[in-house]
């Protein structure tokens, strides 16, 4: 089970500073949205050279234009790129040739899919599926809700063949709703980029993992 740190509403030097921080704790570093928003290509070009060991996540939600977007991602050092579940398939379609055409995953994010949808998109295998409560959502509700919602989304998958992210709100406290249902990655971002301590924060989250039994050290 990987951890995903999601690095969001922060300048590029700050996020470098905080992943440096948790270096150790983390697998995966994503460079969240609202960064690619705000400062472009350039976050992904900057996380991928100062931390060319991690797996590095560009959260571009792509909805429309995805060869163009694919193609900066990847261009820009990203190991995945996301596209949102929710768009056109024939988004979805060229996005999972551009993983195929660069070598490179693709994350497709569930959030707001129907069932029809998700049906529809089961279809690729050799994609990572984001199960995913969003910041909006997250903020109407409470942390609980968050955890419960992910629990039950994850269920409707059933027995499946792709790999799982969750993402929305997971922090310590919502780890023992989540880690049963054996997700592929957890996706972190506040829990660990807002805590007073970071790096208490992620090594706990971490060391939560390695106590947890059936989560083995090597993963
Ligand atoms: O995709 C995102 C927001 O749309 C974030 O990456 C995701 O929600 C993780 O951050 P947090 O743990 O703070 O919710």
């Amino acid at each position: 089970m990987k951890i995903q740190l999601a690095l969001d509403r922060m300048t590029i030097e700050e996020a470098v500073q905080l992943a440096e921080q948790v270096r150790p704790y983390v697998d995966w570093i994503e460079v969240g949205t609202s960064m690619i928003k705000e400062f472009g290509m350039e976050s992904v070009r900057v996380l991928r050279t100062r931390f060319p060991e991690k797996c590095i996540v560009a959260d571009m939600k792509t909805f429309d234009n995805a060869a163009y977007e694919f193609e900066m991602c990847y261009s820009a050092g990203a190991d995945v790129a996301t596209v949102m579940g929710a768009a056109p398939l024939v988004t979805v379609e060229t996005c999972m040739e551009m993983g195929t055409k660069h070598g490179k995953q693709v994350m497709i994010d569930l959030l707001h899919t129907s069932e029809i949808q998700r049906k529809m998109l089961s279809q690729y295998k050799e994609a990572i599926f984001c199960v995913h409560v969003s910041k909006d959502q997250q903020e109407k509700g409470d942390q609980q809700q968050s955890a419960d919602s992910l629990h039950s989304m994850l269920k409707m998958f059933g027995e499946r063949e792709q790999k799982i992210a969750l993402a929305g709100g997971i922090s310590l406290k919502s780890l023992p709703a989540l880690v049963p249902a054996n997700p592929d990655i957890l996706i972190i971002g506040s829990a660990i980029t807002k805590a007073a301590v970071p790096v208490t924060a992620a090594s706990s989250i971490r060391e939560f993992l390695f106590s947890w039994k059936g989560v083995s050290r090597d993963e």
